[in-house]
């Protein structure tokens, strides 16, 4: 596992934009997409740069279960407003929110993810360190599936709606398995309130009950952090 801590989430967005940059000079082909505040920087290095997406496949990693692409929620919402109205992909996968049968949507899914393998999985990290939708618990050779969300994630994604009550209980989420599989990933990291999640995914023992933890088995791991969030990191881990 690489750590990198910047300064900032501005200077973690340009650093996770140069490993994507790099990548497609390298012939990747197939981003798989976060969201949250987390990627944010890095969208607008993406919106800002000259790279070309128009041959790219991008696959994002959840969706809210009841949400409307069209409700500003929503993370076809989100995606549209922070990368895909600038920067149009020749394909973009995000979950149907909104499909009726659950199972079909779930099978779908994995069809796309199984035909278009992951070259670089962005990540946030949720404060009780899920992984996109992936909570406490959650088994580490999941596949899509649809996930009752977390009492502290719904606080914690309170923030983007008008009260807590608004934040759909469900969502669409790809599995742990599959975001192992992707060939690179980079797991951004910012504030204080990422502290403890960052350590338990750096420090800690494997397990369950941390999803991100699991990311400390795979190959090719990037950590891009602040130094706030950074901060209980054993000195030896932080450059
Ligand atoms: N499903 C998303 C995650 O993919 C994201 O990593 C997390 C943290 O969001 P933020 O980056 O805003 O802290 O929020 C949500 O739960």
């Amino acid at each position: 596992m690489k750590i990198i801590v910047t300064k900032d989430n501005i200077e973690g967005g340009t650093k996770a934009f140069e490993i994507i940059k790099k990548g497609m000079e390298d012939g990747d082909k197939v981003l798989g997409l976060a969201t949250g505040s987390s990627p944010i920087p890095l969208y607008d290095d993406m919106c800002d740069s000259d790279l070309d997406f128009s041959d790219m496949t991008s696959i994002n990693l959840d969706e809210y279960y009841g949400l409307n692409p069209d409700n500003d929620q929503s993370y076809h919402y989100f995606m549209q407003k922070h990368l895909f109205d600038k920067k149009p992909f020749k394909h973009s996968y995000i979950p149907n929110g909104m499909a009726k049968d659950i199972d079909k949507e779930v099978d779908r899914y994995n069809d796309i993810i199984a035909a278009n393998p992951i070259d670089i999985q962005i990540l946030g990290i949720g404060r009780n360190g899920h992984i996109a939708f992936n909570e406490p618990g959650t088994p580490f050779g999941s596949l899509t599936h649809k996930v009752q969300l977390t009492e502290s994630t719904i606080k914690a994604n309170s923030r983007f709606f008008d009260n807590e009550d608004e934040v759909p209980r469900q969502a669409i989420c790809m599995g742990i398995k599959s975001i192992m599989q992707s060939k690179k990933i980079v797991l951004l990291a910012f504030g204080e309130s990422k502290q403890d999640a960052v350590k338990a995914l750096v420090e800690g023992p494997v397990t369950e009950e941390v999803p991100a933890s699991i990311l400390q088995d795979h190959p090719d791991v990037t950590v891009i952090c602040d130094e706030v969030a950074a901060a209980k990191l054993d000195p030896k881990y932080r450059n």
